[in-house]
């Protein structure tokens, strides 16, 4: 025969295992354990009660642990709840409703608190005879004052003793229903008049994330505590709770009626269980839904603060006349929307004065997308463009958002624009035009506010006058045109340019001081700079990456350590820069000009000149710099080389 103390004899449980020590006072209190829920269980059931698994507990006896949905469930027949015809009950409606307005809930802060409302008014809506509190732990020290408390008119809620509350925050603790407790001290707390009149209680433990911000002090009920702080909560998280690790309750909900009232039922307890589940499963994804949006909101900050260091770091160096036209037309151009052309070499800076247009612009704060249109495949540059639907084309696995959407309220450059095949131009054409596109393989039309800056290095006009090139789409595009100017028409810039790669160089890469020698300089101002500014910037890093490791003081990078590809260097300037006295008649262009010693000094220096100047492709401010020559005395030079090769012509 069962031993009456035991609560679960098929599990070895005795009355005290769930009362603690102290137990139940009372030898009549009637004690029912009916659900032992593991978090892995939780509403993986439905929120309803199914009669086929319902079992009747008769009067005095305990069930054993099971949760909802376990076979432990309960069923009051007496109060009518037991449903055979498999149909949603008055209260499984209820619930419901509760389930349905916390999923509404947004993850604002005070929704933990809202959803604990919505507990407490469906709770009360159910068993209108009850004093309901909701507790929450905010570290494991005593008993906290009641977060949320529902009490009728004329009736005072009351804390349960201390020694209850251990029960349900034992690890792996159930939800206990007990009755016929009038009295019993250990079980209800004294009324205003000193009198236990509880009769029946309801404790339910929660294992709730931990409330996001503790806003709980505003419109709390009476009885409620203000001043916590989310830290203090015990450290519990949703990803915790979801894997069940987490096994002690961190709050619990109160239940309770008086002598007056009718005592609290089976079905009462399944109700209070089942909306408990309810309210820590709406927590949980409140508490998610509030980790995402603070992920989210870091990362956006992240990605502002960045893009406006980035935009701290878009100079465009340059002291010549040329960048100075560049850096005035990028501040005209910045405040409209105007499509912008640029066009330059490979290599000058154009992706540089793009950036440069979008972050002076009122598009700042917005993304600045580039685009090389000569990378892709026509089908590829499309989707890369306008994007494309899952399985639009083999390998489209997923959905693509393209630069257009990327780009959305910035800025896109296209570069290489010149290399878009006609159709494409077309579509391309209507986008700036202000037509909606769609993804490639979808339907959806898509409006995106995105100024495009388009870049080439070709002759876009004679493509379009070729057929290549859309006229209608030159025009849309060429609204605005900068010309930039490749890097040997920019003279000192060069130098200025190589010391500034310099310092970011050495900062980089934590190396000791640097600086350029003057050969090293005459080196560089020498040279025609095919590749441009990138040329320019792979040269000096490579002389620093090579610079020796162990340095004294401030390295001198010479002209020797500047390997530069072509070999169309002015040696002579260099030479003379670096050995003084090693003075030597080379030309310009760093082929070996014959001296024969019957040449007078003025022919000499006449095909030193021009060799310099077909160096410098003509840059008559470099080739003077590189001569060491005013640019006045040149031009005079010039001059006489042309009327002395006319007079010979005629
Ligand atoms: N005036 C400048 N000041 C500082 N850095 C520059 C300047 N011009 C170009 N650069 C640097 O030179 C490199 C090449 O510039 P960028 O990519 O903008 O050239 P591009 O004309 O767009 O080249 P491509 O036509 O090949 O795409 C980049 O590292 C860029 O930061």
């Amino acid at each position: 025969m069962a031993d009456p103390n035991r609560v679960n004899p098929e599990e070895d449980v005795t009355q005290e295992d769930v009362l603690g020590e102290q137990g139940i006072a009372d030898p009549d209190a009637e004690w029912l354990d009916i659900v032992s829920r593991s978090p892995a269980s939780r509403l993986a059931q439905p929120i309803g009660f199914s009669p086929s698994q319902a079992s009747t507990v008769s009067e005095s006896s305990f069930v054993s642990p099971g949760g909802i949905g376990d076979g432990g469930d309960v069923v009051d027949g007496e109060a009518g709840h037991a449903n055979t015809s498999g149909l949603p009950v008055k209260s499984d409606l209820s619930l419901l409703q509760m389930a349905f307005a916390m999923g509404r809930l947004d993850s604002s802060d005070e929704e933990f608190d809202a959803a604990a409302e919505l507990l407490l008014q469906t709770l009360a809506a159910q068993i209108p005879s009850a004093e309901i509190g909701l507790y929450l732990y905010v570290n494991d020290g005593e008993l906290p004052m009641p977060r949320h408390v529902h009490q009728r008119e004329g009736h005072r809620y009351r804390r349960p003793p201390e020694s209850l509350v251990r029960q349900v925050r034992a690890p792996g603790a159930s939800a206990l229903l007990a009755r016929n407790v009038l009295g019993d001290r250990t079980l209800a707390t004294e009324n205003t008049r000193g009198e236990i009149d509880v009769e029946s209680i309801v404790l339910v433990p929660l294992h709730v994330p931990t409330p996001p911000n503790n806003h709980a002090a505003d419109g709390m009920q009476e009885g409620t505590v203000a001043g916590r702080t989310a830290s203090q909560f015990p450290e519990q998280t949703a990803e915790q709770m979801q894997a069940g690790r987490m096994d002690t309750a961190n709050g619990f909900v109160h239940v309770i009626t008086t002598a007056r009232d009718p005592s609290l039922s089976e079905r009462d307890l399944a109700v209070i269980v089942t909306a408990c589940e309810i309210f820590c499963e709406a927590c949980r994804s409140l508490s998610q839904r509030q980790e995402l949006q603070l992920t989210l909101h870091q990362s956006r900050e992240t990605i502002r603060r960045l893009r406006s260091q980035l935009a701290g770091r878009v100079k465009l160096l340059g002291r010549s006349d040329k960048i100075q036209q560049v850096q005035y037309q990028i501040a005209q151009v910045a405040r409209s929307g105007a499509s912008v052309l640029l066009r330059g070499e490979s290599g000058t800076g154009k992706e540089l004065v793009a950036s440069a247009i979008h972050y002076a612009s009122p598009r700042a704060d917005s993304p600045m997308v580039c685009l090389n249109c000569a990378a892709l495949s026509k089908d590829l540059l499309e989707s890369e463009l306008f994007g494309h639907e899952k399985g639009a084309f083999t390998g489209a696995t997923d959905q693509k958002k393209g630069k257009f959407e990327a780009a959305s309220g910035g800025t896109l450059m296209l570069d290489e624009i010149g290399e878009m095949n006609l159709d494409l131009q077309a579509k391309l054409l209507r986008v700036l035009e202000g037509h909606p596109f769609e993804r490639v393989g979808g339907h959806e039309a898509i409006r995106v506010d995105v100024r495009v800056v388009a870049a080439t290095h070709r002759d876009l006009q004679a493509m379009v006058r070729a057929g290549t090139f859309r006229q209608d789409l030159f025009y849309r595009l060429n609204v605005i045109e900068i010309v930039v100017p490749p890097l040997r028409e920019r003279g000192r810039d060069i130098t200025l340019l190589a010391e500034h790669f310099v310092s970011t160089f050495v900062q980089t890469m934590g190396r000791g001081p640097m600086k350029l020698t003057q050969g090293a300089m005459k080196k560089l101002l020498a040279y025609p700079w095919p590749g441009n500014v990138r040329e320019l910037r792979n040269v000096i890093e490579r002389a620093v990456v090579m610079a020796p490791l162990e340095l004294r003081g401030t390295h001198e990078i010479t002209a020797d350590e500047i390997m530069l590809t072509r070999a169309v260097v002015n040696e002579t300037a260099v030479d003379e820069a670096e050995n003084p006295q090693r003075a030597s008649a080379q030309p310009a262009s760093g082929r070996r000009m014959e001296v024969s010693p019957s040449m007078s000094l003025a022919k000499l220096e006449r095909e030193h000149i021009q060799n310099v100047l077909k160096s410098t492709g003509g840059n008559k401010s470099q080739t003077a710099s590189i001569l060491g020559i005013e640019r006045s005395t040149l031009d005079r030079k010039l001059k006489r080389y042309a009327a002395e090769d006319a007079k010979t012509r005629s």
